[in-house]
């Protein structure tokens, strides 16, 4: 396959991809069998719209959805500060709640934005991510709900970026790093 100028290879093919959402979807139906209020599954964007449309489509838990706006990398590698662009407009108190995450990484995005919900006092409040990549983590956090876990490479692909590139790719690929 030929790959887009900046991507090295593939660490993650598409296939994989679909099955592991579709064994995310099932365990999630399973944990939220008894709800008696339909769940808030809340997206953080930019990067976890393709997970989170793949994701909600297989799943049968009667829920609706939100979307938070919030950026840190911007065109680097690294994360600097995390910035809230856009909060949700649903009232979580008293509601379950699914954080749907495309990656974390150093863990300081989602720290942030726990932080921020749980004062809102919502009934139960669980993280799931496609990707984890332990090695990184400053912060931790509590992941409910684990597509897989990577080595530290900076990826693209599936709704994450590099200087806003790549979030179309149908899989995870390596970013090539131009400093090495
Ligand atoms: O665990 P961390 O080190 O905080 O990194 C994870 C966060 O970084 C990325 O967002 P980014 O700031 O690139 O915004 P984007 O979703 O618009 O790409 C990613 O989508 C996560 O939200
Ligand atoms: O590896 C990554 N790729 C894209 N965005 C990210 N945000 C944190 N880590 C990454
Ligand atoms: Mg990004």
């Amino acid at each position: 396959m030929n790959l887009p100028k900046g991507i090295e290879s593939i660490l993650i093919d598409k296939e994989t991809i679909e099955s592991k959402v579709t064994e995310l979807a099932n365990i999630i139906d399973n944990n939220y069998k008894d709800i008696e209020t339909p769940l808030v599954v809340i997206g953080l964007l930019k990067g976890s719209f393709i997970f989170m449309s793949d994701l909600v489509k297989q799943m049968q838990t009667p829920l609706q959805v939100d979307f938070m706006i919030a950026s840190s990398y911007g065109d680097s590698m690294e994360n600097t500060e995390v910035s809230i662009i856009k909060d949700i407009e649903t009232h979580i108190s008293g509601r379950h709640v699914l954080i749907v995450e495309d990656i974390i990484d150093t863990g300081i995005t989602l720290t942030k934005i726990e932080n921020i919900l749980s004062n809102r006092n919502p009934k139960s409040m669980k993280i799931c991510t496609l990707l984890n990549k332990p090695s990184r983590r400053t912060s931790e956090v509590n992941i409910d709900f684990n597509g897989f876990d990577i080595d530290d490479h900076f990826v693209g692909g599936m709704g994450l970026d590099y200087a806003q590139k790549y979030r179309n790719l149908p899989y995870i690929g390596v970013v090539k790093n131009e400093k090495l």
